[in-house]
């Protein structure tokens, strides 16, 4: 079933035009439906491409086009990428090479020079302009423009499409044209605390984490984050068809896992904890194998870089949070369940994000959550306690031993036997592909680009804000129907 058409393209100028296959509509002109859920081709490559273009200077695989809707709530995004030799332009400037950019409604895209043309249509935006009115937010923070474009809304905040003004300011001359896009979070501060998400992200530089620009508190306390804008939606929408979540191959398991490794080693090298890892909060550059990913929503991560070497605060989401955060305790029948409460003697430490890595992976290699049940929380909760894992199930006959045995031992519920992030990356399932995918991570995952240098950000010196986070449990999606829910603290 295809998904929702959230976008079009019309074609205006196209020579050579050989479609096979997407809605051509009308004589001379075709529109060409971005859905949710697919990938829009266009070049030369008739087995590939949604539009063939027979021209020699069109690529096998030109440009792509995908759409993301993160709730009904938010706006639908439609985005382009450039993956040719003779470029691809947007308003007459050209593209960088596989960098993704948002769509406006009457973007014109010219694959090369007089390779054909087309006009991006999105009527059906649903951009509500008051809306940074209702909320309180400003629309302006020194070089940043914030747009009432809804991404996505989680429990603490909104996040919405942010750009930088390019306005030359001896000149009051606006740069030409441009495109390049960024989200930014706002979130509802308490008076005089500490916002501890950005305080976290603003000491990270990884390219599998979040990457933050700039931030700022109004005097309304709200707090802006200014970051990256990744554009291939999440984890869990790339894997919900229709009305399930499917799995994907084991391959791209495997390229998914090692990234999520490597950014929890470097969390976790520098003593910071996640503690909410799941499919919503890792994002995906495209929605595509083989794609960058990165690690969102810092929201209640916890440094322990600096003072205790332990947690005793029960938060997370039940579907992914490992028995020792605190459901082992003899707490009455979870009474106080969306209550913080201090359990354990013991506490937890980091290795809470491996079991959550090991519901991740459970959930990409078969589609199945391991610890669902009847889709209460005291049963998931239940299940993680017992931590019984079925690979007699037919969705594991295609998988590997090595991986059944990976996800077994970041499932293991006695936290001593549990893999870390270092001993993970050396697990057989991951060491005896090391190499080919160091080389896929260098080569197409960072596009050749290194790593850069784990230097603090700057701006974390001239952090002002402070904010403490909510102590919670975070209820959170069902599998089966699918329906993200939001927490009420
Ligand atoms: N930098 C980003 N680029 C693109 N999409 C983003 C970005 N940050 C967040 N999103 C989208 O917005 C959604 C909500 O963001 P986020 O998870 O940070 O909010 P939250 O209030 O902390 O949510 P939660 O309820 O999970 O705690 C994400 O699931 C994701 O789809």
């Amino acid at each position: 079933m295809p998904g929702t058409a959230l976008g079009y393209l019309e074609t205006i100028d196209v020579v050579d035009l050989d479609s096979n296959g997407d809605s051509g509509v009308g004589g001379y002109s075709k529109l060409l439906a971005i859905r949710k859920h697919s990938i829009l081709k266009l070049g030369r490559n008739g087995k590939e491409c949604d539009l063939v273009v027979e021209d020699p200077a069109i690529s096998s695989i030109h440009c792509i086009f995908w759409a993301v809707l993160f709730d009904e709530e938010s706006t639908p995004m439609c985005y382009i990428k450039d993956c040719s030799l003779n470029g691809t332009y947007l308003n007459g400037l050209m593209l960088k090479k596989n960098t993704t950019y948002l769509l406006q409604d009457g973007d014109i895209v010219e694959l090369c020079r007089g390779g054909g043309k087309f006009k991006f249509i999105n009527e059906s935006q649903r951009i509500n302009n008051k809306l940074l009115q209702q909320l309180g937010f400003e629309d302006k923070v020194e070089q940043w423009r914030v747009t009432p474009k809804v991404i996505g809304n989680g429990t603490f905040g909104h996040v919405l499409i942010a750009y930088k003004d390019s306005r030359d300011e001896n000149t009051n001359n606006r740069d030409k044209w441009s495109p390049e896009n960024y989200a930014v979070k706002i979130i509802k501060l308490k008076p005089n605390k500490l916002d501890k998400e950005a305080k976290i992200l603003l000491k990270l530089n990884h390219p599998n984490i979040i990457k933050v620009h700039h931030t700022y508190c109004d005097l309304r306390d709200n707090l802006y984050i200014f970051q990256d804008l990744i554009p291939g939606g999440d984890l869990f929408s790339y894997l919900a068809k229709s009305d399930c979540l499917t799995s994907v191959s084991e391959t791209e398991s495997l390229i998914i896992v090692y990234q999520i490794l490597n950014a929890l080693k470097y969390l976790h090298d520098r003593g910071i904890v996640h503690r909410d890892l799941k499919l919503d909060n890792i994002l995906l550059c495209s929605p595509e194998p083989c794609t960058r990913i990165v690690l969102a929503d810092f929201g209640i991560a916890k440094d322990l870089s600096t003072a205790k070497t332990r947690m005793h605060t029960v938060v997370g989401t039940p579907e992914y949070c490992a028995p020792e955060v605190g459901f082992r305790a003899s707490r009455k029948a979870y009474q106080s369940f969306s209550r913080a409460a201090t359990l354990e003697q013991k506490g937890y430490d980091s290795k809470c994000d491996l079991w959550s890595l090991g519901v991740i992976t459970h959930i990409m290699l078969t589609g199945i959550s391991p610890f669902y049940g009847d889709g209460t929380e005291r049963s998931i909760i239940q299940n993680a306690k017992v931590g019984k894992l079925n690979f007699n199930a037919k969705q594991w006959d295609v998988v590997a031993d090595t991986a059944k045995d990976f996800v077994r031992k970041l499932l293991e519920v006695d936290v001593n036997k549990r893999l870390d992030s270092n001993r993970s990356l050396k697990h057989p399932w991951i060491s005896k592909h090391h190499e080919q995918l160091k080389k896929i991570y260098s080569k197409k995952i960072l596009n050749g680009v290194e790593p850069e240098e784990s230097e603090p950000n700057e701006l974390e010196k001239k952090s002002e804000w402070k904010r403490k986070l909510p102590k919670c449990i975070m209820l959170d999606q069902t599998i089966p129907n699918k329906k993200r829910q939001r927490t009420n603290i």
